[in-house]
């Protein structure tokens, strides 16, 4: 099946502002979202859709960053790989969609891990595994924080410059503040020394263990910890510790309290070392140039509107495939999900319930559903806003605003944490000459527009883009009512929708304290020869993370097939199961 032109950029979300006629007045120069753009899909989208395999070495559920790592790492080990996408394009969250000649990121645009030094730059490596590289924008400052007491901090690349910035303001806590942020860089420099590959692979891990012993115990020092812990013990300052809470909040959605060091670690250290790198032509660049590399690959296929069913068992009890909703099945030796772990082991998931094992119970009881995100995507006019957006005269491409401290995670309608990016200051080629992307994004949850009638839902909708755009112009950006051409609303029912994620998650988080990365789970199940590999495996949200646990997957499951030495098979189950079975206890 070829995508068509149209079926390739079907709406993020479906709404028609001109049915309100109270948004209509309120913002006269605005007009309904455009129509579905009628260029032609990618390159790689278009040749994608071969006919399915009936068998692989490797088949992934879903084209998430995670997936996509995986499967460009196993092609490039001579596996034999189908991904089987049930949206029409890849990428999950980390996608695409365009509207008259502008092309917005679906998910978060500040992206991690396209560095060029060291081992932590898993974007680059992932696109390396099967020859491709990605032209990339640096972005001079990670974020401008627009918080209560007055807090309108920029994280500098520059980490001296940052640090000055934040000393300036909390000067009576500049050693803490080093303290804090140094003890970030020591875990940062641990990691970033070491080939990152499976932590179930007692192989590597002797053989990491013996090339860096330093790092590994540095390593084992912090995972077991969360960033609170280590801020508690070097600042008091209460308004400095929410600052640092934000700074966790921000890319984590919980406080520094709940999570974990090592995770801390690598951003608030890689974004002065590899940076923050903007992909030239937007984020779904990464997910094209994935699949056209692992099309790209002997026995290597994509497939989308392929959506998966449930996962295939043989008489012994172990996965040996995935059924697509038509009835087709592809046989695979290694059967990967890149679904969330509810949606692969809850109700109505791709393993049926007689079959979940009894470890899910311990994973549910730990860890909950982040909330979604209510996201704005709006095209806007340059020349009607009062502020100067170029980059040369000072404007940042991502903001996080906040008007009170006890609104950080609580807030809903659109009065809480306001998370803004501007890509069109980093890369014009996403608009047309003189126009703007404004993505702005907020924490928001099912229960809020479950069950709502099409017309409340719509209404909601408007109502939060009315609140959120009222908080930008008062604050940020004088003008913005009247600049804005169009704009697309998408709630949490749209994330469930289009990624195919339970109740819009954004992913699992620690639902109370818990040892650091300890208990968050790695690819291998408890069910023969099914691995789980995204979010909702170590070590969770983000997309260098999701690549993180892309190459770690690949190189288990490497092992598995035999494609990579290990130790001789007995000694490797035996110590694979020990070290599984002592993360238990923890
Ligand atoms: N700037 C950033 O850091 C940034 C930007 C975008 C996304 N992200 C991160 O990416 C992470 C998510 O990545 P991920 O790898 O977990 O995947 P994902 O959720 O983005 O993608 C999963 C894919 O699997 C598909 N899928 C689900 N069920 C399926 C089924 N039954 N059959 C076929 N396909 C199915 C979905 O359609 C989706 O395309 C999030 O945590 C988010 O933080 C980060
Ligand atoms: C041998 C022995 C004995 C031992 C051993 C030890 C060891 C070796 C260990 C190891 C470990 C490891 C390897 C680990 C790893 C880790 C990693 C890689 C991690 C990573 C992480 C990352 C992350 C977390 C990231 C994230 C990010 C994110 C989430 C982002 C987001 C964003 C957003 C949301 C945006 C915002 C916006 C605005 C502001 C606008």
């Amino acid at each position: 099946m070829v995508v068509s032109a149209f079926q390739a950029h079907v709406p993020l979300a479906h709404r028609h502002p001109s049915a309100h006629p109270s948004i209509s007045s309120l913002h006269p120069a605005r007009r309904p979202r455009a129509s579905a753009t009628q260029a032609s899909p990618p390159a790689s989208v278009q040749k994608a859709n071969a006919p399915l395999p009936q068998a692989v070495d490797a088949v992934f559920i879903g084209s998430g960053m995670g997936a996509l790592t995986a499967a460009a790492d196993l092609a490039s080990k001579g596996a034999s790989v189908a991904v089987l996408e049930s949206y029409l394009i890849p990428g999950g969250s980390s996608g695409w969609f365009e509207r008259d000649g502008f092309r917005f990121d679906v998910g978060a645009s500040m992206i991690f891990g396209f560095g060029e030094r060291g081992t932590t730059n898993l974007l680059t490596r992932a696109l390396a595994t099967v020859g491709k590289r990605l032209e990339t924008k640096p972005d001079p400052v990670q974020v401008r924080y627009h918080l209560p007491d007055g807090i309108d901090v920029k994280v500098h690349r520059e980490y001296e410059e940052f640090l000055a910035e934040l000393i300036k303001k909390f000067p009576h806590e500049k050693k803490g503040i080093r303290k804090f942020y140094d003890a970030c860089w020591s875990v940062f420099n641990s990691l970033n020394c070491m080939p990152l590959k499976s932590l179930e692979e007692p192989n590597y891990l002797l053989r990491v263990f013996a090339a860096h012993p330093i790092a590994c115990l540095n390593l084992l020092r912090f995972i077991g910890r969360n960033a609170g812990d280590i801020a508690r013990d070097h600042i008091k300052d209460e308004t400095l510790l929410k600052f640092i809470d934000m700074e966790c909040y921000s890319w984590s959605v919980v406080p520094a309290d709940l999570t974990p060091m090592i995770n801390a670690g690598m951003v608030f250290s890689d974004r002065h070392y590899g940076g923050i790198n903007y992909p030239i032509g937007g984020v779904g660049r990464i997910a094209e140039e994935l699949v056209a590399g692992i099309e790209e690959c002997d026995g290597c296929s994509v497939h989308f509107g392929a959506r998966v069913k449930k996962v295939v068992f043989d008489g012994a009890g172990a996965a040996c495939g995935g059924q697509l909703v038509d009835g087709r099945t592809v046989s695979a030796k290694a059967v990967i999900s890149n679904a969330t772990r509810w949606n692969t082991f809850g109700e109505k998931g791709l393993v049926e319930a007689e079959r979940v094992p009894q470890s899910e119970a311990r994973f549910r009881e730990r860890y909950v559903k982040s909330p979604s995100f209510c996201s704005m995507h709006i095209a806007v006019r340059e020349k009607d806003l009062k502020v100067a957006m170029s980059e040369e005269e000072g404007m940042d491409c991502h903001h996080i605003m906040l008007d009170d401290w006890g609104e950080i995670e609580t807030a809903r309608d659109g009065k809480g944490t306001l998370f803004i990016s501007i890509p069109t200051v980093l890369d014009k080629s996403l608009a047309p000459p003189d126009m703007h992307i404004f993505h702005v994004f907020t924490p928001s949850w099912m229960d809020e527009w479950n069950g709502l009638p099409y017309a409340e839902y719509q209404a909601k909708k408007d109502a939060m883009l009315n609140t959120v755009v009222a908080r930008l112009e008062k604050k940020l950006f004088p003008g913005l009512n009247d600049a804005i051409e169009f704009y697309e609303v998408g709630s949490a029912r749209t994330h469930r929708r289009y990624l195919g994620r339970v109740d819009g998650s954004y992913g699992p988080v620690a639902g109370k304290k818990l040892a650091g990365l300890m208990s968050m789970p790695f690819n291998r199940t408890d069910v023969d020869n099914l691995y789980c590999v995204g979010d909702s495996t170590f070590p969770g949200q983000g997309l260098n993370a999701t690549a993180f646990s892309g190459f770690a997957c690949a190189h288990r499951v490497a092992a598995d097939l035999g494609i990579i030495a290990t130790l001789p098979g007995p000694i490797d189950s035996f110590l694979t199961d020990l070290l599984s079975r002592q993360r238990l206890k923890l």
